[in-house]
């Protein structure tokens, strides 16, 4: 293992580089030159900060697949939340978040053509709005007509103003009642969508005047729900959102597409808002074809796992028909589609003639792109000519831009065409930077069948590891056991910046995708619901212990590391095989299903995932609480004799900090080692610049510590 100045110092170079965040084909891309805008994020270590910056490509499109790239010099970003060119790419918005010399937050939405900026419009002054939500964002979306005259954007609902009972400034007669202040309100609670959603209470839909800077607030077309995901109907007729239910109490939404939510259309003229989708399900992703006569969305059951096997389904505008295009896979084979396991998609995502559909999902172990012939209702797996996932960023005139990386390959930005209809195999993949892997990196995806462990309904089902191994090593390295959180998540064959890092400090790393991981069908998904602690913990020592008598490792220096569901399974793991681990370090981790219940933004998660049923009424009894502490690490506390590093997220709303309190101070009473780090600023990940770096080291120098 190196030295922790080396350590450091890899850190440093793998750790600022510049990753592509976003990108689009322009509008103005004419037949073989097409003209790419893309935004870029890099960390500074010395500033402690991430910057921001542009980048545009112009590509010649030569023989198929052959590409001439030109990039333009690099623009660093200020304050830009969003910047997207009209239908003509004749003009651009960019909405801006500027505070102000005495600290105040200000939005503006201004325009620019080729020229210079043409409007500027101060939104934050028109006190029509709360603040605009990020596009990137759970509800967030802007969107350009067709007639370039109106911007659709989403924004938190205007809140009353309140003030104090002995408030005895003189309420102005001129102010119409909805208006006016309301009295003691000021210290009641708001309920809001949780975990990296704090604020968002009722986001609605607004829609800018381009012309003349008006802004239409759709707050009264839908009671009790909050709006976003909006789309404009074909010839500006409406706009087509996803529209969330708000009570009798919101539930955390972000990695939890299970929210009550329908897709709906609001039409213009009418103002009339119908329900497009069926309100069984949960609905999401709107996206209409190029040609305006099919609109796509996903949808999943409401409640039960928080990521589950999404259906895709069709909507024929002009008749508002509904069918299903591709359906739950509940059981696939190792080589057959999974189902779709989507958590968002490109705003375009249509093959030009509208009849194929383009996008990434999760296909066990990796994110592929898969094309869906809407007509004939096949799926087919994009192959490329590199390893790794492929994530589509944008698709026009059927030339896709793709996101790919590799476990030892950081994310750069690529160009492909879309194969002609029923001649989908492989694609080519066109970097548009030379791409500059991370040396020393090796890595093999292995299968595990526990037929000795089948679930009860079930059976065996199948799941994943990823070994990867440093290249050069001259003795058997140290093993980091790497299980993923959720549990309902995945770890794939993508670039993580802790993984290469601690590969290239010498560790094995082994990432473990424990049955009820994203990918490998809905059964398997939902074979972990009522077994976690057990079913996931075995499926992790199973092949942890395999990996150890193969020989490939060294054994004796075994450690394990997770975050949040994968810190639940890092304690228990340390709980239930105290002499196989030498130390571990859990992030956030899950310690006491029974205590979390009443702090954790998501309570029907405990439930749910413990087995047992759950909705707003749900209360906690003798028998589930039992349960519940028989199914959390909290109950193996006595057992545990590896070194345990705990890290927390100060404003964790997902996973309390007083679960890790808990273990924390349960290890303390019993003379075990242990450390707890708590990081100001961090959420549910821990991702502050600065705590992110000095995270990733203080868990090396602690697994090297007792690992001598
Ligand atoms: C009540 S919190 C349950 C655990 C949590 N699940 C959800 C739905 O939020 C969880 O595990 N979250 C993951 C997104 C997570 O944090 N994963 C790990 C890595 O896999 C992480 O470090 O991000």
């Amino acid at each position: 293992m190196r030295k922790i100045e080396e350590v450091i110092s890899l850190y440093r170079k793998y750790g600022c580089l510049a990753e592509p965040l976003k990108g689009y084909i322009s509008n103005q891309s004419k037949g073989d030159n097409l003209i790419l805008k893309t935004q870029w994020k890099q960390t500074d270590l010395e500033r402690i900060e991430n910057i921001k910056f542009s980048k545009n490509y112009i590509v010649r499109n030569g023989q198929p697949n052959q590409f001439e790239v030109q990039s333009s010099n690099i623009v660093t970003e200020n304050n830009e939340l969003w910047n997207k060119e009209s239908p003509s790419g004749r003009l651009n918005v960019i909405i801006r978040n500027i505070t102000t010399k005495k600290e105040e937050e200000k939005q503006y939405i201004e325009i620019w053509d080729h020229r210079q900026k043409i409007k500027n419009y101060n939104i934050t002054s028109l006190e029509k709005h709360g603040k605009i939500c990020d596009p990137d964002g759970q509800f967030g979306s802007v969107c350009w007509s067709a007639s370039e005259k109106n911007l659709l954007y989403i924004a938190e609902k205007k809140k009353l103003k309140t003030v104090s009972y002995f408030d005895s400034k003189p309420n102005k007669d001129d102010k119409d009642e909805e208006e006016k202040p309301v009295k003691g309100q000021e210290h009641d609670y708001i309920d809001d969508w949780g975990e990296q959603l704090v604020g968002k209470t009722c986001p609605v839909v607004c829609i800018l005047d381009i012309d003349n800077g008006d802004v239409k607030v759709l707050d009264n077309i839908l009671d009790n729900h909050s709006l976003g995901q909006a789309v404009w109907a074909p010839s500006d007729s409406g706009v087509v959102f996803t529209g969330w239910k708000n009570g009798p109490y919101r539930l955390g939404l972000i990695y939890c597409p299970i929210r009550e939510s329908a897709i709906y259309y609001w039409d213009i003229v009418s103002n009339k808002c119908e329900r497009l989708s069926d309100d069984t399900r949960c609905s999401a992703l709107p996206r209409f074809s190029p040609d305006g006569s099919k609109l796509i969305y996903f949808d999943n059951d409401i409640g039960g796992p928080h990521y589950q096997c999404a259906r895709l389904l069709m909507c024929d505008w002009p008749s508002r028909q509904t069918s299903v295009i591709v359906d739950i896979v509940k059981e696939p084979t190792v080589k057959s589609f999974p189902g779709f396991y989507v958590a968002s998609l490109p705003t375009k995502c249509w093959s030009a003639d509208n009849s194929r559909i383009i996008l990434s999902s999760v296909w066990r172990s990796s994110v592929s792109l898969v094309v869906v012939d809407v007509k004939d209702k096949t799926v087919t797996r994009l192959k490329t000519n590199v390893k790794g996932d492929a994530v589509l960023m944008d698709v026009l005139t059927d030339k896709l831009l793709v996101k790919c990386s590799a476990l030892n390959q950081p994310p750069y930005l690529a160009i492909s065409s879309l194969p002609v209809a029923g001649q989908e195999g492989e694609i080519t993949i066109c970097p548009l930077d030379e791409p500059i892997p991370v040396p020393g990196i090796s890595w093999e995806v292995q299968t595990f069948s526990p037929t000795d462990r089948p679930h009860s309904k079930f059976g065996a089902l199948n799941y994943e590891t990823i070994l990867l191994m440093p290249e050069v090593s001259d003795v058997k390295p140290p093993l980091i056991v790497f299980p993923h959180g959720g549990p309902h998540a995945v770890f794939t064959e993508g670039y993580m910046l802790y993984t290469s890092c601690l590969i290239a400090s010498g560790f094995a790393v082994m990432y473990i995708n424990y049955r009820g991981s994203l990918g490998f069908g809905d059964n398997n998904l939902r074979s972990l619901p009522g077994n976690i602690g057990d079913q996931d913990v075995k499926d992790c020592q199973a092949a942890a212990e395999e990996v150890v008598n193969s020989g490939r490792v060294n054994g004796d220096k075994v450690v394990v590391f997770g975050g949040s569901h994968g810190g639940f399974l890092t304690a228990h793991l340390i709980g239930q095989y105290p002499k196989f681990y030498k130390a571990a370090c859990c992030r956030n981790p899950v310690i006491n299903l029974s205590t979390m219940v009443g702090s954790t933004d998501i309570p029907d998660w405990p439930f749910y995932e413990s087995g047992h049923p759950f909705d707003h009424k749900a209360a906690l009894n003798e028998n589930i609480l039992t349960d519940m502490w028989r199914k959390s690490p909290i109950r193996y506390i006595d057992q545990v004799e590896a070194p345990c590093l705990i890290m927390l997220g100060a404003d964790d709303l997902r996973v309390p900090v007083k679960q890790g309190r808990e273990f924390y101070r349960g290890l303390k009473a019993r003379n075990k080692v242990t450390r707890l780090i708590s990081y100001e600023g961090n959420s549910h990940p821990i991702i502050k610049t600065d705590s992110q770096a000095d995270a990733f080291i203080n868990m090396v120098e602690w697994f090297k510590k007792y690992l001598q």
